[in-house]
């Protein structure tokens, strides 16, 4: 019977902002405003942080506190490799979103054989190596991290050597190889780029479903269409990106931008993605209650959540 594994990472070096790391307890407080035994309900694993790394001097300035997010992206790969060894379905509550590269290497590495396919739902692209990033922040690489692709022709950093060092690294958390092509990705609600990532976008064809365009097609339409176009792949992760939602819900998050996703919308595109029977793996991240006022991006961000579980759940035969 299948399970589902709860894993919990408050890891927020990545990210510019502080606070990330404290999305996941807002989650909670949320659930037990909520008056809801969700935590209670499901097994939780928790990865160790380390936050602490935040203290010290940053040495690599086009991508920050790496050798923190190189040990992070191993523990939560070697994590989500073991629950899917087991087969489990991790649901993975993260702060900032490199975290992401360590789930898809742990996917990847648990079924090397398998084509994987991502639904990358983000206001972001997340597509930066160390070479284009204009912030150092390594929340906005992990998609660059798990393709191995470096775009150098678009450079505007020269990376020190043991940034570099780390980079090819970090590269190889969970297997040596890409863990999957840019053409099997698929983005969502995505509308703050920067010209590097939008060449790869471009070069590779990815598909953007814009905020309008989701709402041309229906929020369900959308999701089943973003499904049609992996359908070559033989498992699905989705990668839910908070700030992908419209600020003027809330500021919970480091990285807002106008013009997103409703509530509404952002639920039903992730209760329909996981109703695919591909579906291997699903995150949210993002969730920073440092920005915001009365827990309401964790509140809306919990709704989601619970009810993702459920379409789940609904299709499948599930222990709690
Ligand atoms: N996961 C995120 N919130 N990413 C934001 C990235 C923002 C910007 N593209 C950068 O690289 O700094
Ligand atoms: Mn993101």
């Amino acid at each position: 019977m299948m399970d589902i594994k709860l894993l919990t990472v408050r890891s927020e070096i990545a990210a510019g902002t502080r606070g990330a790391g404290m999305g996941i307890d807002a989650l909670i407080v949320a659930s037990l405003d909520q008056k809801s035994t969700f935590f209670s309900d499901y097994s939780v694993q928790n990865i160790d942080d380390v936050n602490n790394i935040l203290f010290k001097n940053n040495q690599y300035p086009n991508a920050k506190h790496i050798d923190g997010v190189h040990t992070m992206l191993e523990r939560v790969s070697n994590a989500t490799s073991n629950v899917l060894t087991k087969e489990n379905t991790p649901f993975v509550l993260a702060g900032d979103h490199s975290t992401a590269a360590g789930t898809i290497s742990g996917i990847k590495k648990s079924f090397p054989e398998k084509k994987l396919g991502v639904i990358w739902i983000d206001a972001h692209a997340d597509f930066h190596s160390p070479f284009t990033t204009p912030s150092g922040n390594m929340h906005g690489m992990p998609l660059a991290i798990v393709t191995h692709i470096d775009n150098k022709e678009e450079a505007v950093n020269s990376p020190n050597q043991e940034t570099l060092d780390y980079w090819d690294r970090i590269k190889s958390v969970g297997t040596s190889t890409p863990k999957l092509a840019a053409e099997d990705i698929v983005f969502i609600g995505v509308r703050d780029t920067e010209t590097p990532e939008n060449v790869i976008i471009n070069k590779y064809g990815i598909k953007n479903y814009t905020v309008d365009e989701v709402r041309q097609l229906g929020a369900i339409e959308t999701a089943h269409e973003a499904l049609k176009k992996l359908e070559d792949c033989d498992m699905i992760y989705v990668s839910f990106d908070v700030d992908s939602m419209d600020p003027s819900i809330s500021k919970g998050t480091g990285t807002p931008v106008e013009h997103g996703l409703t509530v509404e919308e952002a639920l039903t595109i992730n209760t329909t993605l996981v109703s695919s029977e591909k579906l291997v793996c699903w995150e949210m991240v993002e969730v920073n209650p440092t920005l915001d006022k009365h827990n309401t991006m964790a509140n809306n961000a919990f709704h989601i959540l619970t009810e993702t579980v459920k379409s789940y759940k609904h299709n499948r035969t599930v222990k709690a």
